[in-house]
């Protein structure tokens, strides 16, 4: 395992690496759930009176997010409840003069990591050790925290060169994430363990099953992954319509191994019994699946009877993990299946995970309250990547240390 926080000594230089890559509209970055997140770290770092250099990335060099972190500074700073300082320079002289200023508790934020042509390359760390941008930064600090586990699945120098030239510790985000999210495959559970499954990505919900499939008593499907599952089973759902090409492309590549998984794993796969669809006055529309004769409307939820099904499923499982949405959530009309199935995991007081950047986000948009879910996490593709077995480079090599 890791070092954490408990573990650093008094009175550090400590270089910390967060994951404040956000969305930005009209050219303003928008405040999120990571800022939160990331600032309990920063504030027990800052108030134990460490100095705190901060680094962090945003979009990638040639898209529109590929912004300046000088927002994310005044962002970060009023979730902290302390100046966050900024400096427009990722390890050249300015960084270093600031890094050096800086007196004990303060805190100061280093310009977008991927503006260094060092950063983005996927290399060993080995490599990214022996960057300019690595050991010029290791000169000026005595401690390096890896608090960005949704960025950990990248071998980027931030994230892995570090830990091989300075004594290295997992922040509070990092710890948390790291201990829940591996939580289904490490820890055992005296009752039933339920999987929830949807989203857009069959392959994800494959690679669930697969890694999962001996830990999970059951998989709730929905979503367009569901709806593969379905037509797997023979019903008339799952096909292409207008600007949905998806479809049929992810039928193609996956058709024999859901027909598999359907054939080995039928007893724990729960399939939809009902779908719901946008009807002629542009309300909620419901069918019954085994009313199905023809597919001839996008299908954009489970319906009410599948929610019914799989909610005391959910009562009564010990444990819950969510992957993915089980509708087109951000429509009201079609969020029936997504907060369904939450709210039933937020009134039981069974172990749950809620994951996935998209999905754990319907929990803020209809009201429900994060306290009531045991973890929910702020990673995209770490999160899927830790559900199907796959190593993070940014915490294997801090284990390594
Ligand atoms: N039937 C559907 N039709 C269209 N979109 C859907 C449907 N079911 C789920 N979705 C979409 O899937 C998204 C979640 O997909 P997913 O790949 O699991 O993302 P994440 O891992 O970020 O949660 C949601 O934003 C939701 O709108
Ligand atoms: O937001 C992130 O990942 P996510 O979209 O999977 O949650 C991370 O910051 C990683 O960003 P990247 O996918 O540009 O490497």
């Amino acid at each position: 395992m890791f070092k954490t926080l408990d573990d650093l000594d008094p009175e550090q230089r400590v270089l910390v690496r967060l994951d404040l890559n956000s969305p930005i509209e009209d050219g303003e970055v928008q405040d999120n759930r990571r800022f939160d997140r990331h600032a309990e770290t920063v504030r027990e770092l800052a108030e134990a009176g460490h100095r705190v250099v901060l680094m962090a990335h945003q979009g990638r060099p040639g898209g529109d997010d590929f912004v300046s972190l000088e927002q994310h500074a005044d962002i970060l700073a009023s979730h902290v409840g302390r100046d966050v300082a900024f400096v427009a320079d990722t390890y050249g002289d300015e960084a270093i003069d600031a890094i050096d200023a800086l007196e004990a508790g303060e805190v100061l934020l280093l310009e977008n990591t991927r503006m260094c042509d060092e950063e983005l390359p996927e290399e060993d760390p080995e490599v990214k050790a022996d960057t300019e941008f690595v050991r010029t930064l290791a000169e000026h600090v005595d401690a390096y925290v890896n608090d960005a586990y949704s960025a950990a699945h990248r071998s980027h120098a931030s994230l892995v060169g570090f830990p091989l030239v300075l004594p290295a510790y997992a922040g509070r985000v990092m710890q948390t994430e790291y201990e829940a999210n591996s939580s289904i495959a490490t820890r055992e559970f005296d009752g039933q363990v339920t999987m929830v499954v949807g989203g857009t990505k069959a392959t994800d919900v494959i690679d669930v099953m697969n890694n999962l499939g001996d830990k999970v008593d059951q998989f709730l499907l929905g979503g367009i992954a569901g709806e593969l599952f379905l037509r797997a089973a023979g019903n008339d759902v799952g096909f292409d319509l207008e600007g949905m090409d998806f479809f049929d492309d992810q039928w193609e590549e996956n058709r024999e191994t859901i027909e598999s998984l359907l054939d080995e794993r039928g007893d724990q796969i729960k399939l939809a019994v009902d779908l719901a669809y946008e009807n002629e006055t542009d309300d909620r529309g419901e069918i019954a699946v085994a009313n199905i004769t023809e597919k001839d409307r996008a299908y954009l939820d489970v319906g009410s009877m599948t929610v019914d099904e799989y909610d005391p499923i959910i009562r009564d499982s010990e444990a819950v993990f969510v992957k993915g949405a089980l509708g087109l959530f951000e429509d009201e009309r079609f969020a029936v299946g997504t907060t369904g199935v939450l709210r039933a995991i937020a009134e039981t007081d069974c172990f749950s995970v809620v994951g996935g950047g998209d999905t754990s986000r319907a929990i803020e948009m209809y009201g429900m309250d994060e306290a009531d879910f045991g973890h929910v996490s702020i990673a995209g593709g770490a999160y899927i990547r830790a559900l199907t077995g796959a190593p993070l480079a940014g915490v294997e090599a801090l284990k390594q240390d």
